[in-house]
């Protein structure tokens, strides 16, 4: 069995963050590993705490995992500091980690902030360099190129500007113009569009998440990087349509629609 790890915050009601990446590779049939950055007090209405844990108890985590059971590719979700991402790059670096998917995660869809401002220069200059994708959405797309965003051509141009300072693969998740679902994925400066018509379901909690670990699932079992990205868009479209409804907010998905 192919074995993914997740790198990423918790989330209690099973929506979000290393709870949503577990139920995601399970769905795809590998063999799903979680090491925590993060405890995070939240629900569909939002975010109550947050609990780092430490650089060194982040070292006791991967020593557990790489040295047990070998991960055939990493998702990494919510990282808040700059100390912790220190942490994993050293350690993705010491076991030669591959097929690694880092989703810059920066604010909840509740609008909490889960990345400290400090850390900011850590994923962009140390950990997204590991990667062999990148998956932020369009508030995160401008944060990493410093202005903002409002066509499918910014979005474009917008992965151009990364391309000057990250060689890995980007997609840019789209979701919010024309009423579109439509994602770019840029892999050595051919650009692709993920078309998808916008899902009347306001249930979206962990949707990023989902997306990013059913890529590094499909990679696991061995897909190239542009087969993977678009099994995993069909994969988030079906778990969206299958319309779960659960909680008082935005709720979670459906991650086992495919089973
Ligand atoms: N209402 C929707 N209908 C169809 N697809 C959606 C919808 N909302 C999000 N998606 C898709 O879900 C994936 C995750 O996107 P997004 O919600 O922007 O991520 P994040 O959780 O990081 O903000 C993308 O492929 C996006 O196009
Ligand atoms: C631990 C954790 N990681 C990531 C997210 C973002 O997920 P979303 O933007 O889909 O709410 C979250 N809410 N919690």
């Amino acid at each position: 069995m192919k074995t993914v790890l997740t790198i990423a915050g918790t989330d209690p009601t099973g929506g979000a963050g290393a709870q949503a990446d577990l139920k995601t590779f399970m769905a795809h049939k590998v063999y799903g590993m979680s090491i925590i950055t993060s405890l995070v007090a939240q629900n569909t209405l939002g975010v109550k705490d947050i609990m780092d844990v430490t650089p060194y108890f982040l070292e006791e985590q991967f020593q557990c995992v790489f040295e047990d059971i070998y991960p055939d590719a990493v998702k990494i979700g919510m990282v808040s500091q700059p100390e912790l991402i220190h942490k994993i790059v050293e350690q993705l670096k010491k076991y030669h980690a591959k097929n690694i998917v880092v989703d810059p995660v920066m604010v909840s869809t509740s609008g909490s902030r889960l990345l400290a401002d400090s850390a900011l220069e850590a994923l962009k200059s140390e950990l997204i360099p590991l990667s062999c994708i990148i998956t932020p959405n369009i508030p995160e797309t401008e944060v990493l190129v410093n202005h903002t965003i409002q066509s499918k051509e910014d979005m474009i141009q917008a992965a151009k500007e990364i391309q000057q300072w990250y060689q890995g693969a980007i997609l840019i998740k789209g979701g919010h113009f024309e009423k579109r679902a439509d994602d770019l994925l840029v892999i050595n400066n051919e650009v692709y569009w993920l078309e998808c018509e916008h899902i009347d379901n306001p249930n979206t909690h962990g949707t990023g998440c989902t997306l990013s670990s059913a890529i590094a699932s499909n990679l696991a079992l061995g897909y190239d990087l542009k087969t993977s990205v678009e099994k995993a868009k069909k994969y988030i479209t079906g778990a969206l349509k299958a319309n779960l409804n659960l909680g008082h907010g935005s709720g979670p998905l459906n991650h086992c629609w495919n089973l």
